[in-house]
């Protein structure tokens, strides 16, 4: 297993040992033990989620209020996402950038995110099955999060004359500088 740390302190990419056979392939998609011992904290993992998306799909940028901020360790089980991750922790050096990169079901990498950041991804491939854990349970009323094009971020997401699909929820999301001025 590869760890390596992202430049936002604490946001690790995870690439496991693949094992090829005749049959096709083998991985351990996550071991707590190896897993704490990369990241140098212990995460208790509460509960695990499922997104299936269609190409131009865009989730995001969400996390979870105060006490129920989550830390998450995502990765694709089908298909292509460009996974991208905000720190929003005001006393940190990156607070305000961003850390993106492409995980998928080919190159198998996961990513941890600390609690603190928004996380979004773009589906990159006709179909996208998403796959991740947290740590806090799921809560309808801390759920917060900031608009995907927000120029203050500036984040780039490829190909802009691709139509991209977003939930009602996420077209109306608060830019950044409303949440943190
Ligand atoms: C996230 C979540 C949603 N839901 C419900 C609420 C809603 O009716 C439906 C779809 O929710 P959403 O539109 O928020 O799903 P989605 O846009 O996929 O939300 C996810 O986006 C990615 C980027 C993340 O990082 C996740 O933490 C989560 O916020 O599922 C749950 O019951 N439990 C959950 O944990």
């Amino acid at each position: 297993m590869k760890v390596t740390e992202t430049q936002l302190k604490g946001c690790f990419i995870i690439e496991p040992d693949i094992f090829q056979d005749d049959r096709g392939v083998f991985f351990e998609s996550y071991q707590k033990k190896r897993f704490e011992s990369a990241i140098g904290k212990s995460v208790a993992f509460v509960q695990d989620n499922q997104s299936i998306s269609k190409q131009g799909v865009l989730r995001g940028l969400h996390f979870q209020k105060k006490e129920h901020a989550q830390a998450k360790l995502v990765r694709v089980i089908r298909g292509e996402v460009l996974d991208v991750i905000v720190d929003l922790r005001v006393d940190s050096d990156t607070f305000g950038e961003h850390f993106k990169t492409k995980i998928s079901s080919d190159n198998h990498k996961s990513i941890f995110i600390p609690k603190g950041m928004a996380h979004g991804f773009l589906t990159l491939s006709e179909e996208v099955i998403f796959a991740y854990k947290c740590d806090d349970y799921y809560h309808s009323g801390a759920e917060c999060g900031i608009i995907y094009n927000d120029p203050d971020l500036n984040i780039d997401w490829g190909d802009s004359d691709k139509t991209i699909f977003l939930s009602e929820k996420d077209r109306h999301l608060p830019r950044f500088k409303e949440l943190f001025s």
